[in-house]
Formats: C-alpha cells, structure tokens, sequence
C-alpha cells in the first residue's frame, strides 16, 4: 500500500524488527527503535554488537535480512538523491581525497547539495562558517593527507554536515579527540540539535559523552535493544539504588536504598553526630550499561543489585 507523505511529527528513524545475517551468524535479530524529530539518541553496545551494522542499513549502505526500516519516510534501501540530500553521514573512517584541502574538498562536496537547497534549509552549510564551526580554518589549505588523527575527524564531521542534513548519523564520531576537541564537538552537536532541529542518531564507547549528549540512550546487545531511555530513566530502572556508605566507632557500613534521603535522616535522627564518613553513590551509566550487558550475555532475567545491606 503506498504510504502518505510523512508528517512534520512523524519519527524520523522507525524500525522493527530489524535482522541481519551474514552468513550463518545472526547479528541483529530484531531491532526495535524510534528516533523523533530534533531528537538525539545515542547507541550504545559492546564490541561487535551490531551497532554500525545498524546505523549502515538506516543510511542505506547495507542492505538487511529482514524487517521493516523508514528513515525521513522512505525505506533507505530505496532513498533517492532527494532523500539521501537530507540526510548526513559521518562514517568510522574515510580514506580519500588525500591530496586535496579541507576547502576544496568541502566546497565540492557542498555543490552537491545546492539543487536541494529550501529557504527553511539553505543548502549546503557555508564553507567558511562550517571550517570555523569544526575548528578547521587554519588547517583548510593545507592537503588532507598532512592533517593530524583529530584534523581528519573533524574533517569527516564536516563532511558529514556540508548538506545541512535534517538527520545525522555518527559513528564512534570523537574517536581519537583529545579533551578540548571532544568538547568543541559536544557544543556542535548541541548547536546542531537546538538550532538548526538536526535529528541525530550516535555511536559511541565513552558514556559520560553519551550523558551529556543524548536526550535518549539505546543499549544494543544480544541482537536486541535491551534498554531504552534517558541516562537518569536507564540508572533508576536497571540500577535502582543508590549505596550509602558511613562509619560509626570506626566500624563501616554499606547499605544500598532506592531513595537515599530518608534513609539518611534515619540515620541522623538515631546516631546523630556519631555518623561519620557519609558517602551516598547514585548508579552511574556505567554501572547500569555493564548490569545491562552482562545481564544479556548471562542470559538473565533479574535485575542484579548494586549492592547489598551489609547490615
Ligand atoms: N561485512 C561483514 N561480513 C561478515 N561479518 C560482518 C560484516 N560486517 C560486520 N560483521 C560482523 O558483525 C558483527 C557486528 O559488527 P559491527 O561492526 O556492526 O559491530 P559494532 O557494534 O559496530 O562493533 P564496534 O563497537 O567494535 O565498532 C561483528 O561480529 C562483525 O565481525
């Protein structure tokens, strides 16, 4: 049946039941997720899990084994130029152009995206606004193949949003950043997604940038989406405890509660100034991504607790 054309609300990536084999292996065995307009997700998942198995199938560069795909509304195996126009892509690595300059390069590849130009979406990103936007002015005559690990990436950044893309895809996008690129990256994406309204979908390993960046945090492990919501939803849910730590008499006591406030004044109101060394640890991402994963490989169902009451 032929689909209407999509709604301004419509999501910008739907999937269901995603699969994917190569060969004899199932890699993703029926990926569930939704991205909405203006949205940032973040996928996250083990070495190998199939996340840019995924991202390639929604750019349209790997074809699936199964499944139902949009993305902008059209099935990315069929997306034409006009669809392909709108959305930008930055890859895990890309090799070419070698002898060329950030400013031709650029400036090439912005022609492409002239005839899809919009007076809502002036296309492509003026060149010299983007080399200023990816910290790349000085560096944009000197040939590629001169440019250092952290240059080149934020080279593929640029290239990835020459076309003013309404959705971007990044793949492990800060790999090699040092501290103060990382951070010039995390303002791009903020400014991509509040002013410009850029859906993004991204890949990373670091979790504290997953934190800060994503509105929503997706866990792909086991061929699946085992986990789906924001990095407080994702803690509460999975973790589900913050551990309160302190001493009395110098002997210590660890004790895990799901709301640590009360628990406290407990504490105060019955021990008062003998409480010393209080800690209260909330969950961090990182210790619900590693309950989450190694809950998938070990095949259970239960939610593993943090830690236990020691009294
Ligand atoms: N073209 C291919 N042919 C055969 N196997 C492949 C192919 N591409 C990927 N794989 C396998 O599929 C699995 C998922 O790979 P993928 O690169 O999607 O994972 P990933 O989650 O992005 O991993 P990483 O975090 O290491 O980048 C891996 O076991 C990989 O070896």
């Amino acid at each position: 049946m032929p689909r209407s054309a999509p709604l301004p609300d419509d999501p910008v990536i739907e999937v269901r039941g995603l699969r994917m084999t190569y060969g004899s292996t199932e890699v993703l065995a029926g990926v569930d997720l939704t991205v909405a307009p203006g949205e940032v997700v973040c996928l996250l998942g083990p070495n190998g899990a199939g996340k840019t198995t995924t991202i390639e199938v929604l750019e349209g560069f790997r074809l699936r084994s199964g499944g139902d795909v949009r993305v902008l509304g059209v099935d990315p195996a069929e997306g034409g130029d006009d669809w392909r126009a709108r959305v930008g892509v930055v890859l895990q690595s890309w090799r070419d152009h070698a002898r060329w300059t950030p400013r031709r390069l650029l400036t090439q590849l912005g022609g492409y995206y002239e005839p899809y130009s919009t007076p809502q979406r002036p296309r492509p990103y003026p060149v010299e606004d983007l080399l200023e936007t990816v910290g790349l002015t000085d560096a944009a005559d000197r040939r590629i193949v001169t440019l250092s690990g952290g240059m080149r990436r934020r080279l593929d950044v640029a290239v990835g949003i020459i076309g003013r893309p309404d959705l971007l895809f990044l793949d492990e996008p800060t790999a090699g950043f040092d501290p103060q690129a990382r951070r010039d990256f995390h303002d791009l994406v903020h400014r991509l997604s509040d002013l410009e309204g850029t859906s993004i979908l991204l890949t990373t390993h670091d979790l504290a940038e997953a934190e800060r960046l994503a509105d929503r945090i997706l866990i792909l492990a086991g061929g699946r989406i085992v986990a789906d919501g924001s990095a407080d939803e994702l803690t509460r849910r999975v973790a589900g405890s913050s551990e309160v730590r302190w001493s009395i008499g110098g002997e210590r006591f660890v004790h895990a509660t799901a709301d640590p406030t009360p628990f406290v004044r407990r504490l105060f109101e019955q021990h008062g100034d003998a409480v010393a060394d209080l800690e209260v640890h909330r969950a961090s991402l990182e210790d619900t991504y590693i309950a989450m994963v190694g809950r998938q490989g070990a095949g259970a169902e239960a939610p593993r607790p943090l830690a236990g009451s020691v009294r």
